[in-house]
């Protein structure tokens, strides 16, 4: 079938890279010029691991193209859809500025009929808002149907999620306009679930919400466990073996971040709030959420009492591993924090670095390796569990003027880090310190460390 998808962002250009490796054709029209310039030498304006060659086999193909042009973009295209941005407002709704701008610019560049589809995340009545604002704008010769498509991808995997999701939901008011979607999704092998366009709206926002409630209830497990020497690890484990509760997102430490949960939450909080309802339980997630990105921060101050000048390495920057993307990450508040605390603070991350350095304050040093980042440090923390920082050599630690890291993200093993001169913290999980003074062996391990 022939597509467009405007955005080229996380979202457009993955949806159009996919759709197009399905056999579709695909246009990508994206407002910011630099990135269609990147785009059409084959370079990807994100990090996505599998995205550049596949966008690549299939720009080969003649499948994928990109513009910044919306008539040659919509030009004889039968479903268009919008992928942009719907960041926060100040006071946590969602901005739905660019959305309403993609619907007038459709509603004044179509030539023909289409349907349109909503990827973006969108508050509920929203799709309702589109078209009419696309009823108010479009020629009276033309007919054009939205519809609600949201996106599931999580970013570092986003093209084996594409291609393995769990469900793909299609939220539509005639049967006809959802067929045409479920056809155009049918070689994804997915399971389709087909519902009205309110509840698909709901849908992504109650999925992400509820994620969101699991990161923040294991996390106050987990403080719970460090006080009370119980392993917060063994105890997720315990409870994923019902299947009733599950195994995933259970994984505790300094909190969620990234361009969905910390926006999203807020949001149905909003969209609640609209309605005089008050969503207590999600306020609460995000309330734990923002204490467990300082938890690192308490952990620092507990053992130095002031940061003035000690040097902190922070290991990871991205909100998680495989991405470059750095919006509401951890580091954000973390390394500010650091700053205005009077500590020289290095950081490293394997991707992020750039994309970190235009937005972190400029005091730190950003280096490009382990080695850098910990050599002379008094502390190091671990953010983001990027392979190379899980399996870092630990003999490295030898060069830290103080031998303390603090994983964040409980990434490594207790068994594995045991051997070595160490002081290790973790979330929820019991410390390591085996720290050699004066030819005599100090050790001591907190708790029931397996
Ligand atoms: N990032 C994710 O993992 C993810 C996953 C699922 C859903 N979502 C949702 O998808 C939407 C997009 O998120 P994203 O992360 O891809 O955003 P993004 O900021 O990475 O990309 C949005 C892109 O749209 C472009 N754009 C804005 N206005 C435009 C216009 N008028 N014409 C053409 N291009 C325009 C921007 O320049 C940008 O490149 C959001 O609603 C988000 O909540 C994101
Ligand atoms: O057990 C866990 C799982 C995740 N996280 C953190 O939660 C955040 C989000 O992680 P993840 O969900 O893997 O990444 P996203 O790319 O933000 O994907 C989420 O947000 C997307 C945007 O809406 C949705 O499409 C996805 O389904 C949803 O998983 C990251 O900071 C992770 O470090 C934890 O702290 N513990």
């Amino acid at each position: 079938m022939e597509l467009a998808v405007v955005g080229a962002g996380y979202v457009g250009l993955v949806t159009s890279v996919c759709l197009s490796e399905i056999g579709h054709h695909v246009t990508c029209i994206e407002l910011d010029k630099s990135k269609v310039d990147k785009l059409k030498k084959g370079i990807s304006p994100i990090y996505e691991p599998g995205l550049t060659e596949l966008m690549m086999k299939n720009v080969n193909l003649g499948r994928l193209s990109f513009t910044t042009n919306y008539l040659e973009g919509f030009k004889n295209k039968d479903v268009i859809y919008i992928a942009v941005g719907t960041p926060e407002n100040e006071d946590g709704s969602a901005n739905l500025s660019y959305v309403d701008d993609v619907a007038k610019i459709i509603a004044k560049n179509v030539k023909r009929d289409a349907i349109v589809v909503t990827k973006s995340t969108v508050p509920v009545g929203t799709n309702n808002r589109i078209q009419t604002i696309i009823n108010n704008h479009k020629p009276s010769y033309i007919s054009i149907e939205v519809v609600s498509n949201p996106e599931f991808l999580r970013e570092g995997s986003a093209i084996y999620d594409s291609f393995h999701g769990d469900r793909i939901v299609i939220g539509a008011n005639s049967e006809k306009a959802a067929k045409l979607i479920e056809e155009i999704n049918k070689p994804f092998n997915i399971p389709i679930y087909i519902t009205g366009i309110r509840s698909a709206e709901m849908i992504k926002y109650a999925s992400n919400a509820f994620l969101a409630t699991k990161i923040s209830f294991i996390n106050e497990i987990a403080n719970i466990c460090e006080r009370v020497d119980a392993d917060v690890e063994q105890v997720a484990y315990g409870m994923g073996l019902d299947h009733r509760i599950g195994s995933h997102f259970l994984n505790a430490g300094i909190g969620y971040g990234g361009s969905c949960f910390p926006k999203d939450t807020k949001a149905l909080i909003q969209i609640a709030g609209n309605v005089a309802y008050d969503f207590e339980l999600l306020q609460g997630v995000v309330n734990v959420n923002k204490k467990q990105q300082r938890i690192l921060l308490d952990k620092l101050y507990d053992r130095f009492g002031n940061l003035k000048g000690k040097k902190i390495a922070l290991l990871g920057l991205a909100f998680k591993p495989n991405t470059d993307d750095m919006r509401e990450a951890p580091s954000i508040s973390i390394s500010s924090e650091l700053v205005k605390a009077g500590a020289i603070v290095y950081a490293y991350d394997p991707i992020a670095i750039d994309n970190a350095k235009q937005i972190l304050d400029s005091s730190i040093h950003f280096v490009y390796n382990i080695e850098q980042a910990i050599g002379g440090a008094d502390a190091a923390l671990i953010l983001t569990e990027w392979d190379e920082i899980k399996n870092m050599d630990f003999n490295l630690i030898n060069t830290m003027k103080y031998p303390l890291l603090i994983d964040g993200r409980n990434c490594i093993k207790l068994k594995d880090i045991k051997p070595y001169q160490i002081e290790y913290h973790s979330i929820g999980r019991s410390s390591v310190k085996n720290i050699k003074s004066n030819n005599s062996e100090v050790v001591c391990q907190v708790g029931e460390s397996k």
